[in-house]
């Protein structure tokens, strides 16, 4: 039986506590690239939020639904963790506070590839005060450079007496352990209604998952000439036929000279980044995706309120 299945069948198991139906909204917090993202993709088992190796690439509350027999996790990843002056870092981390606060469980993801400093004290501190509501992922353990020892030494220098039963080793990529993640968080999750129909995995805008498409494909190009330097706006979204819709988009970067890097030679660099998201389009929805693709300037975004209002909305 593969893990996909296991997780719709969940819960049937005979070893499983008699319960009703469970509905929770669950915070995922962890460093840059701890693998939230993929988690929370590997959970769901569909495609809901970019996945690239490049740190910070979560910028909205992206919200990712598992139904099981057991009930309903609504995920609700936050973004990148960071202690920065720079005003998006700040924004992001606000949010990250609030979506603690207001979440009925919390997953802690933790990579144990990687060191545990300062911006992991940071984000576990942040946790501390809600520890009854946590759970907590090592992840990458199939990962050769996994020291899942020293995590776990992090986890009890923070937590003192944190609960055996909710510290889990998984490898989100290769999808072991998940389960034991879901496992764990429903027992957390308080006994009440559906918040979403259960059709339903993610309840983003079509528009914002489209500009995350083509945000996703222009990265895994350009992550090495222009690491963060690109937000992707939908300048018109319109449904023409019942299975077609047409968008027109802009890949906007902050200086002129980084135009032609996105275009490339001959425009090969911007119609590879649009045939492939037309591409993943299709994975995703029923109906086909039109996409008009250009490069636009816009001088210091980032330092722009109105823009970092539009992502962050
Ligand atoms: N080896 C290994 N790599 C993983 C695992 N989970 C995630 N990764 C990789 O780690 C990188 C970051 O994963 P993401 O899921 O984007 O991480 P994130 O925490 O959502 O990152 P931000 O959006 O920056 O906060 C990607 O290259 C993933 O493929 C895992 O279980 N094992």
């Amino acid at each position: 039986m593969s893990e996909n299945e296991l997780k719709v069948n969940y819960g049937t198991e005979d070893d499983l506590p008699p319960v009703g139906p469970k509905t929770a909204l669950v915070s995922i917090i962890g460093r840059p690239s701890a693998g939230k993202s993929t988690f929370l993709n590997t959970a769901s088992g569909e495609k809901i939020s970019i996945v690239s190796s490049v740190p910070q690439t979560t910028r909205n509350a992206i919200k990712g639904i598992v139904n099981t027999s057991l009930g309903q996790l609504v995920f609700v990843d936050t973004p990148g963790l960071h202690q920065s002056d720079k005003k998006l870092n700040l924004k992001l981390t606000k949010i990250a506070q609030d979506q603690i606060a207001d979440s009925d469980v919390i997953l802690y993801i933790i990579d144990s590839t990687r060191t545990h400093e300062e911006e992991e004290c940071i984000i576990a501190n942040m946790a501390k005060p809600f520890v009854k509501k946590l759970v907590i992922a090592i992840n990458k353990i199939e990962d050769p450079a996994a020291d899942v020892k020293d995590a776990r030494d992090f986890v009890k220098r923070i937590f003192a007496d944190f609960p055996e039963d909710r510290i889990i080793e998984m490898s989100a990529k290769e999808d072991k352990n998940v389960n034991d993640v879901l496992r764990a968080l429903y027992a957390l999750s308080p006994e009440a209604p559906k918040l979403y129909p259960e059709e339903y995995y993610t309840d983003q805008e079509v528009d914002f998952r489209i500009a995350e498409i083509i945000r996703e494909q222009a990265m895994n190009r350009l992550e090495q000439e222009l690491p963060h330097c690109i937000y992707v706006n939908i300048d018109h979204i319109e449904m023409k036929k019942a299975n077609l819709l047409s968008v027109r988009a802009s890949i906007c970067v902050e200086r002129e000279s980084q135009k032609g890097i996105v275009i490339g030679k001959g425009a090969s660099k911007i119609k590879e980044i649009r045939v492939e998201s037309i591409k993943a389009c299709r994975k995703i929805f029923d109906y086909r995706v039109d996409l008009d693709l250009q490069v636009k300037v816009d001088k210091n975004w980032r330092q722009k309120d109105f823009v970092l209002n539009k992502l962050l909305k």
